[in-house]
């Protein structure tokens, strides 16, 4: 009897919880997404400071935030960008309900048509396939160095495509985060969407089974961050039997 009361009262006071993987290239603007985010759903005790997304260092390791929304928790993992963290990720993606992929509009030269990009060099061809490791090195990504044409789109293509690639991923939902559309070298969110996203997202095997978006943000401004946060919110609830929740 006491253990049926507990349950039942475990049930009617826990929450849902999923957890919400940033991933993206150094740089992106993920850091200042999650201070954004915890800016706009944590509440702050009376008289405390906004806290200023702005002032960022490079993430060595990860930051984690839980919000809470009337229906759900959820945990927001934000993992360092840089070549030598990436190989981090895939120990966060069986456990992860949506991946929101940052992209620095900004960076990826100011026509992102990945048909455009030069040929890539043999060993950077194989990319990582299946549950294989993602093993990212300096020279896969070496091609497009800051400030050329392409920006660091071919690494943010080759990025990308390996998470979709991952099968511990499959089926998980995938925000792309058009980010630092305040500036005013950045590239329109269309354009990222044809010319580099929606090419990758065709690439995938098993396409159309995967639920994706692409969505024009400014991380610093908060601008567009409600939205993003709102359609994961959906997504995860719609793939629940796919991916259920933990209780907490
Ligand atoms: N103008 C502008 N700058 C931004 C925006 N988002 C981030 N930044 C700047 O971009 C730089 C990098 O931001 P971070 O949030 O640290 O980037 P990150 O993706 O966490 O980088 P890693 O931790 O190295 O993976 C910082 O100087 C931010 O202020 C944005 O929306 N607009
Ligand atoms: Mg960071």
């Amino acid at each position: 009897m006491y253990h049926l009361a507990r349950s039942l009262y475990m049930y009617a006071t826990s929450k849902e919880e999923y957890s919400v993987l940033l991933l993206g290239l150094d740089n992106a603007g993920k850091t200042t997404l999650l201070s954004q985010i915890k800016a706009l759903y944590q509440p702050r005790p009376d008289g405390a400071p906004a806290p200023n997304p702005g002032k960022t260092v490079p993430t060595v390791g990860q930051n984690v935030t839980t919000i809470s929304l009337p229906d759900m928790n959820l945990k927001i993992w934000d993992v360092g960008g840089q070549i030598s963290m990436r190989n981090l990720w895939q120990s966060y993606y069986t456990s992860c309900h949506a991946i929101i992929f940052v992209v620095d509009s900004a960076d990826v030269g100011q026509d992102p048509d990945i048909t455009r990009l030069p040929s890539r060099r043999p060993s950077s061809a194989s990319g990582p396939t299946g549950n294989h490791p993602s093993v990212f090195t300096e020279e896969m990504v070496g091609i497009n160095a800051p400030g050329s044409d392409f920006g660091r789109l071919d690494e943010c293509r080759q990025v990308l495509e390996s998470v979709l690639q991952n099968s511990d991923v499959a089926g998980v939902p995938i925000l792309v985060l058009a980010n630092k559309q305040d500036r005013e070298d950045s590239v329109e969110v269309v354009r990222i969407k044809e010319g580099f996203v929606r090419k990758v997202f065709e690439g995938e095997t098993g396409v159309g089974v995967r639920d994706s978006r692409v969505l024009p943000v400014s991380a610093l401004m908060g601008s567009g961050v409600q939205e993003a946060v709102e359609w994961v919110q959906t997504r995860v609830k719609w793939n629940k039997e796919g991916r259920p929740p933990l209780m907490k």
